[in-house]
């Protein structure tokens, strides 16, 4: 296969004609730069040119088995095709080109994202010796074997033992009850040999909490399940079945001392236990995922949003002016409302995850100079990104597809799987309401700091008691970011009085806290939208130095639409503290329509910029060409219940219907 520009649409034409920017500067910035997106279309190309990895029949037409070995021939075919062109697996994952053509969870991803991350970040430098090379190399295939039937969120409830036994200087592993069961792991099912497991550490008859084990699953020649473990697969799910996410029970099942990963804390021969510097640092590999998972929701998001854009630009319908040609359903403006402002969010999600990648690089780089003193911010942020790029990639794809009306509905238009696929983001890695929770306890720590005086880390300086007062007008992007932290700082504030009032109305601080969650959890999200729109402004306005006008002009337009969006979703809460009044907050909402016809003339160039090509997108309706009806037509004829005029469910069930007497 090779890379070929098709014609377009006359109606794509016409948008791509009213262009004012370059485009190939705006897809520099998404990537990181020129070098990246040259990098990434390189990937690409090589991609393409291997046929192997795409699929013969659509996936929607084959039983979960095949779904699952088809996945995971294009799955292993990926690395093999890496590797021999000189690329690894984290090309395909930094760049985003592995997601594209692995559909909806792939029998690797957790081996190339968790599994190898976890021996990378938990491992001793012996351990890191013995298992980076076989598991870089595919020698062994490994999982994260964490959640269980019983707990998931809770870590510290988890119910699988790993007892140490001095005498023969081994773990034992158990699962003592039905809900001890791991559950979930994706590729655990039937593709991993091995497993990196969380347990609870036994010593001398005392629990030290969960730890993690290197566990060998499978037998390397006959991949046979080995005795004292029990593993399967655990059935379909809403989305991602062409993963073997899989179940795992241990009966006292032995292995050696050195298969607990030391890198933060040991056992020693004799069974003494040496502490971490930090208690959390097992839940690194946790920290990592939800970092990577915020570049993730973006880019299945942009997926979403390209389709969604280039057929709003396709799709006539209706009459606007009585009498007139039907327009492009982009016309309207209600489509525009339901479709720009997750445009704008894709762009703000994608500088905030660069923004925390960098965070993530800072602290790690800390970390291995033994400062843990940025880790709670790291937690935080990462916590709080991820649930916002999850709740918003699963909110945007969902509203791209209804504006795709019925075709939206359509599995050859690619919007359902999208959704479903990303979905499981909101739960996994962490369920929102518990990361933002954890966010939330994040804030009210430091809003009491701030009043004893502390100074507070970058991310929450705003929070402090005494704010130096906005110097910035009111109607300015800084202002209006101004304005929505003074309403963060309100609600944290809020929240504080709250508590401390039912603590000293005799509750305890538990009960406190879970009486305040709703308003905790607002918190939280308010806060992290604040982060975002200060990453968004910060990142604009650096951009401003280097690039050309045109661009900087659309990059300046989806940034104030982000943020006169947040505004008017946080309208009661503004109003309440004074940040904005009524009339400020009814030139926003013109203000808001007004940019919405400025920024519907240049959209689907924008989308271009994205740039992702058919064969990624895999959509009928979001091709480069236009070309939407056909391509529907055309795959609605792949049905195999279009094989032959009358099914042998007429001759069965039908038939006999119509000719008995009822
Ligand atoms: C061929 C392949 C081609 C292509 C590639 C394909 C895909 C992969 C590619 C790349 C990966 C990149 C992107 C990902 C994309 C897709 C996703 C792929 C796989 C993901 C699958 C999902 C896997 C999972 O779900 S694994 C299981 C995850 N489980 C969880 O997240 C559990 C959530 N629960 C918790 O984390 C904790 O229990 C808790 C945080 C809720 C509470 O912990 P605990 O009870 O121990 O603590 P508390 O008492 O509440 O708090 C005590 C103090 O500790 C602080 N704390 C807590 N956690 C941390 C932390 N992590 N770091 C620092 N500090 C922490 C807390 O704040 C408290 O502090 P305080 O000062 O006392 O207030
Ligand atoms: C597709 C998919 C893939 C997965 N892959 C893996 C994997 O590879 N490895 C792995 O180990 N796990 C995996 N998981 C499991 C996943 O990490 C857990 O499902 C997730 O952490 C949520 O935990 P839970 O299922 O126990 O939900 P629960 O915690 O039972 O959540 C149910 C409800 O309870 C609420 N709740 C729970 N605790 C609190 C609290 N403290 N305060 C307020 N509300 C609360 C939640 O907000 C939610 O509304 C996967 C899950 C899915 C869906």
């Amino acid at each position: 296969m090779s890379v070929v520009v098709p014609e377009c649409c006359d109606d794509l034409k016409r948008e791509r004609g009213r262009c004012l920017f370059n485009k190939e500067e705006l897809t520099n910035i998404l990537d990181g730069g020129p070098k990246l997106t040259e990098k990434r279309r390189r990937i690409e190309k090589m991609l393409i040119n291997t046929p192997e990895l795409f699929d013969d029949v659509s996936p929607d037409y084959l039983s979960h088995e095949d779904r699952y070995s088809n996945e995971l021939r294009k799955a292993t075919q990926l690395m093999t095709t890496l590797e021999k062109n000189g690329f690894t697996y984290n090309d395909a994952v930094t760049t985003g080109t592995g997601l594209w053509l692995l559909m909806d969870g792939n029998p690797l991803s957790l081996h190339i994202s968790m599994f190898l991350d976890t021996i990378k970040g938990q491992s001793n430098p012996q351990q890191l010796q013995e298992w980076l090379p076989l598991a870089e190399k595919f020698k062994i295939i490994g999982t994260y074997a964490q959640t269980e039937l019983g707990h998931g969120t809770f870590v510290r409830g988890l119910e699988t033992t790993a007892t140490y036994d001095s005498t023969t200087k081994e773990f034992v592993l158990h699962s003592p009850t039905i809900t001890a069961t791991k559950w979930w792991p994706g590729a655990l099912g039937k593709t991993s040999n091995h497993a990196v497991v969380m347990a609870q550490l036994y010593l001398g008859g005392k629990c030290y909490g969960p730890h993690i084990f290197m566990v060998q699953l499978r037998d390397l020649e006959t991949h046979r399940t080995l005795p004292g473990i029990v593993v399967g697969e655990i059935g379909p799910r809403l989305g991602m079945n062409s993963n073997d996410n899989g179940f795992l029970q241990f009966n006292h099942h032995r292995i050696p001392l050195t298969n607990m990963f030391m890198k933060h804390s040991q056992v020693t021969e004799d069974g003494k236990y040496v502490k971490p510097l930090h208690s959390k640092l097992s839940y690194g590999t946790m920290v990592q995922t939800r970092v990577g998972i915020v570049y993730h929701a973006s880019r299945e998001l942009s997926r979403a949003l390209i389709i969604a854009i280039r057929y709003s630009a396709v799709r006539h319908q209706s009459e606007m002016v009585p009498g007139d040609p039907e327009p492009q359903i982009l016309d309207y403006q209600t489509q525009q409302y339901k479709l720009l402002p997750h445009l704008a969010s894709f762009f703000a999600l994608r500088f905030s995850a660069r923004a925390l990648l960098e965070v993530f690089i800072g602290t790690s780089a800390g970390l291995g100079s033994g400062k843990m003193n940025m880790l709670p911010e790291l937690h935080a942020l990462s916590s709080g990104l991820k649930a916002v790029a999850t709740n918003d990639a699963v909110k945007g794809t969902d509203i791209c597809r209804l504006a795709c009306g019925g075709h939206g509905y359509l599995s050859s238009s690619n919007l359902p799987r999208i959704y479903t696929a990303i979905a499981a983001g909101i739960t996994y890695e962490g369920e929102n309401t518990v990361l933002f929770l954890q966010v939330a306890r994040y804030l009210i720590k430091s809003f009491r700091a701030s009043s004893q005086g502390q100074t507070l880390p970058f991310s929450v300086s705003y929070l402090r008691v005494q704010p130096p007062s906005s110097h910035a007008p009111l109607m300015s992007d800084r202002g209006l970011v101004d304005a929505l932290g003074a309403g963060v700082r309100w609600m944290v504030g809020e929240a504080e009085r709250r508590l401390q009032q039912l603590v000293d109305s005799g509750h305890s601080p538990h009960a406190a806290w879970n009486a305040c969650s709703v308003h905790l959890v607002q918190c939280a999200d308010a806060h992290t939208r604040y982060y975002i729109c200060e990453q968004f402004v910060d990142a604009v306005s650096k951009l401003g130095e280097t690039v050309s006008s045109g661009v900087h002009e659309v990059l300046r337009q989806l940034c104030r639409l982000y943020i006169l969006h947040r505004v008017i979703q946080t309208a009661g809460i503004l109003l309440r503290c004074g940040a904005v009044d009524g009339k400020a907050l009814t030139s926003i909402e013109e203000e808001e329509c007004h940019l919405l016809a400025t920024l519907r003339i240049q959209a689907v160039s924008i989308v271009d910029a994205i740039d992702i090509k058919d064969v990624f997108l895999k959509s009928t309706l979001g091709a480069w060409d236009g070309n939407v009806y056909q391509r529907i037509y055309e795959e609605a004829q792949k049905s195999p219940l279009n094989k032959s005029d009358v099914t042998q469910g007429y001759y069965q069930y039908l038939r006999p219907l119509m000719k008995a007497n009822l």
